[in-house]
């Protein structure tokens, strides 16, 4: 049984829907969905706010590649278009696999810059951290910690402030 937190966000578009239609397009693999939250552009302020969540699933036949092609699949299906001048630009849906669990539960780790493992940027942003934190609240990112730490590290803290939860969103059916 291999297991994935994905982080999902959307700035572009009906970005309710398109966090919705990614959530229900993995059907059976999804074990459980964070909140929703209004997160400020990261990276490249010059852009729509997002919306973020995270979900925890699992495939007992999937490695890693797997993973990163059902996120691939699912930005695809949103119709995302990649800006290459934007690394961190506007998309209608972003689908980062933040890491993997193995059959016997151990963490997958990679430095292949097509897929790596823990997600590299993964602890420096709290739009990934803070819904995480509601589906794992015992959460660990491999090689990095606790979460709940994590987010209150001094990069991350100030960010957190500006998260604001959408009770008003739901994403799990
Ligand atoms: N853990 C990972 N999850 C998703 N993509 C990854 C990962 N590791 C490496 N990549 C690679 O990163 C490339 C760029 O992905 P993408 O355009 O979604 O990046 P981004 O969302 O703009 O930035 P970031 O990766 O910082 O969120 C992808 O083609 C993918 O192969
Ligand atoms: N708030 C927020 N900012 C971002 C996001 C995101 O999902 N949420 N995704 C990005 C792509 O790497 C760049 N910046």
């Amino acid at each position: 049984m291999s297991t994935a937190v994905l982080a999902l966000g959307s700035n572009l578009g009906d970005r309710e829907a398109n966090l919705r239609a990614a959530v229900e397009a993995m059907q059976d693999l999804v074990l459980v969905v964070s909140g929703v939250y209004e997160t400020p552009p990261w990276g490249d302020p010059d852009q729509p706010h997002y919306l973020n969540a995270a979900l925890l699933a699992a495939d007992a036949g999937a490695g890693p590649a797997d993973w990163l092609a059902t996120a691939h699949r699912l930005e695809d299906a949103a119709g995302r278009v990649r800006d290459p001048a934007r690394r961190f630009g506007p998309r209608t849906l972003d689908v980062d696999v933040i890491a993997v669990w193995d059959d016997d539960g151990a963490p997958v780790t990679s430095g292949d810059p097509e897929l790596t493992l823990p997600h590299p940027r993964a602890h420096l942003r709290a739009f990934v951290l803070r819904p995480w934190l509601d589906i794992q609240p015992y959460a660990q990112l491999p090689g990095h910690g606790w979460v709940n730490d994590l987010i209150r590290a001094d990069e991350v803290a100030g960010d957190l402030a500006d998260l604001r939860p959408r009770v008003d969103v739901h994403l799990d059916t």
